[in-house]
């Protein structure tokens, strides 16, 4: 493995079993990512996407195939990779200021720059005036915002995504994905998207890998060669959304499209 290469994910393959009957759900996923990189994982609903993030972030383990992160192998989560859940899971009897210091709590780190991290969390997502607020006291995307902010403050390695933005609307949505690359150019965090919105695949990685279901495997990778922040009405981002499109034959010009991604 390369000495760049942040993850490094190999054969990955898994089976759930329903009413006895076993599916296979991954079978045979590979691909790496390099330091800094942001990654996305396309596909249909019930393709794995989920299930592959759980697995390189320890969570679950494959039956066959490994995942290596800075080198090691992955057996379970540590810190080194923290996962942003769609479901953001705020404590609702914390503030704001809290919340984003809970991934910190029992570090070994003194508390003047636990203090610093903390703010420096929340000044980046523009919350500092949010400090002594509680999660139901904020709107979705200001809560979504805790939680960005919650993981960045434990400067990991690597941050997983589980359709981080899913549950907003589009104005937030597109707020959002501005500050989430404002704040990975600063801290050049490596991560790792799962989404079944094209429009997000292209406007924020670097490469885009489309799952195939049934069994969910890699079948197509889409580097994006446009610089950073992209214009979503530019002809070189439309030609990417319609690269894409083709591969799930949504572009409109095949006979027998399907409308469900
Ligand atoms: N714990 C489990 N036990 C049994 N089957 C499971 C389990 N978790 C997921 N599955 C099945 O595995 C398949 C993939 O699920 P997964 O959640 O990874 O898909 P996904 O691509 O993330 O879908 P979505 O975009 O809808 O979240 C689905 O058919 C699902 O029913």
């Amino acid at each position: 493995m390369m000495a760049e290469q942040m993850i490094s994910v190999s054969g990955v393959t898994k089976t759930f079993t329903n009413n006895g009957k076993p599916t296979n759900v991954l079978d045979q996923v590979s691909f790496d990512m390099k330091k800094g990189e942001i990654v996305t994982l396309l596909g249909k609903s019930g393709c794995g996407k989920s299930t592959l993030l759980h697995i390189v972030g320890g969570f679950l383990k494959a039956e066959e195939g490994t995942v290596y992160l800075d080198n090691q192998l992955v057996q379970r989560p540590t810190k080194k990779c923290v996962t942003l859940f769609q479901q953001h899971n705020l404590l609702p009897w914390r503030s704001v200021l809290k919340n984003v210091g809970l991934g910190l709590e029992g570090e070994n780190i003194p508390e003047d720059e636990k203090k610093v991290r903390v703010m420096d969390a929340i000044k980046l997502v523009g919350l500092e005036q949010y400090l002594h607020q509680f999660p139901h006291e904020l709107s979705g995307g200001m809560q979504q915002r805790v939680a960005i902010a919650r993981a960045f403050a434990m400067q990991p390695d690597v941050i997983l995504m589980d359709e981080p933005f899913a549950a907003l609307d589009t104005f937030n949505r597109y707020h959002l994905q501005d500050e989430l690359l404002r704040i990975q150019t600063q801290m050049k965090t490596t991560i790792l998207i799962v989404t079944h919105d094209i429009d997000e695949a292209v406007y924020l990685s670097d490469r885009v890998l489309i799952m195939s279901s049934h069994p969910g495997r890699i079948f197509k990778e889409l580097e994006i060669q446009q610089t950073k922040p992209r214009d979503r009405t530019q002809g070189d981002f439309l030609y990417y959304r319609k690269k894409i499109l083709e591969q799930f034959e949504l572009s409109g010009t095949n006979k027998a499209p399907e409308y469900m991604i």
